[in-house]
């Protein structure tokens, strides 16, 4: 697994100062990537990470972003059809992509007309097509696909994408795109990136709001070691990893901080 070069973790008071974060955040990458090699790529979560991306969609970024250099991928996805109320595409169609001008032909969506395992091996080809034909999706020196920036939720579990706590799909490590039908979050079929492609990302946003995932952020931030790691203590990029917490979300690291500091200011 690779060694992460650098982290920082932000917290903020509110959801809203979170949005407010993580768009001027995305911009300046977006800037800087579509200067240096023309083109930006994106890949989303499903979920409220989507909610979360809202100021993109208003001004002044709305405006300033080079949207026709966006190329926008999929961490991962259910297996249903993409105007399905679980789908993440609609869910991104809806809240982003609908409302900005970035080029049909840059989004790619998983096809949704495939079984688990045949969405899962399309999604690979065309990543593999990416790589090899294009100067679209740059390639890791482990050989994975390096984005640019990947845009990560957590659910209060700690799994990222479609990799749950336990389950034997967080050992993958050849594959580029997997499949699960055993989901313990409905609905149980989805098709998900495997952990050496997000680790050879550029830049990883982990975008963390609301009390039911504080214990989790506690167990990933905090300094106990457990035998068996949370999917989100997987994350490790090659690149940046930067941490988006709302006060909720980073409540429990905060209150072992406050009473760590309360202890040693009552001996003085
Ligand atoms: O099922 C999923 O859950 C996670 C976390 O979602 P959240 O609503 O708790 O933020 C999400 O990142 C993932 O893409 C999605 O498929």
């Amino acid at each position: 697994m690779a060694a992460t070069a650098k982290k920082k973790v932000h917290v903020f008071d509110t959801e809203e100062e979170v949005a407010v974060s993580l768009a001027k955040y995305i911009a300046h990458l977006s800037e800087n990537f579509c200067k240096q090699r023309g083109a930006f790529t994106v890949v989303l979560s499903g979920g409220s990470l989507v909610d979360t991306l809202r100021k993109l969609v208003e001004p002044p970024y709305i405006g300033s972003v080079d949207w026709s250099k966006w190329h926008v991928f999929w961490l991962d996805e259910r297996v249903v059809p993409k105007n399905h109320k679980d789908s993440n595409y609609k869910l991104a169609y809806d809240g982003l992509l609908s409302k900005v001008p970035i080029l049909p032909r840059n989004v790619y969506a998983i096809n949704d007309a495939l079984p688990a395992e045949g969405a899962a091996d399309d999604y690979e080809t065309r990543l593999k097509h990416l790589v090899a034909n294009t100067n679209v999706l740059e390639e890791s020196a482990s050989g994975f696909p390096k984005f640019d920036l990947m845009l990560l939720g957590m659910g209060p579990d700690g799994h990222v994408a479609s990799l749950f706590p336990g389950h034997p799909l967080l050992k993958e490590n050849k594959r580029w795109v997997t499949f699960i039908k055993d989901s313990p979050k409905p609905p149980p079929e989805r098709i998900t990136f495997t952990f050496p492609v997000i680790n050879s990302s550029a830049y990883i946003a982990l975008v963390v709001t609301g009390a039911p995932q504080a214990r989790a952020v506690q167990r990933a931030l905090g300094k106990g070691h457990n035998s068996d790691k949370l999917p989100v203590q997987m994350v490790s990029p090659e690149g940046e990893l930067t941490w988006f917490l709302d006060r909720d979300a980073a409540s429990r690291r905060v209150k072992r901080m406050c009473s760590w500091v309360s202890k040693c200011c009552s001996r003085v």
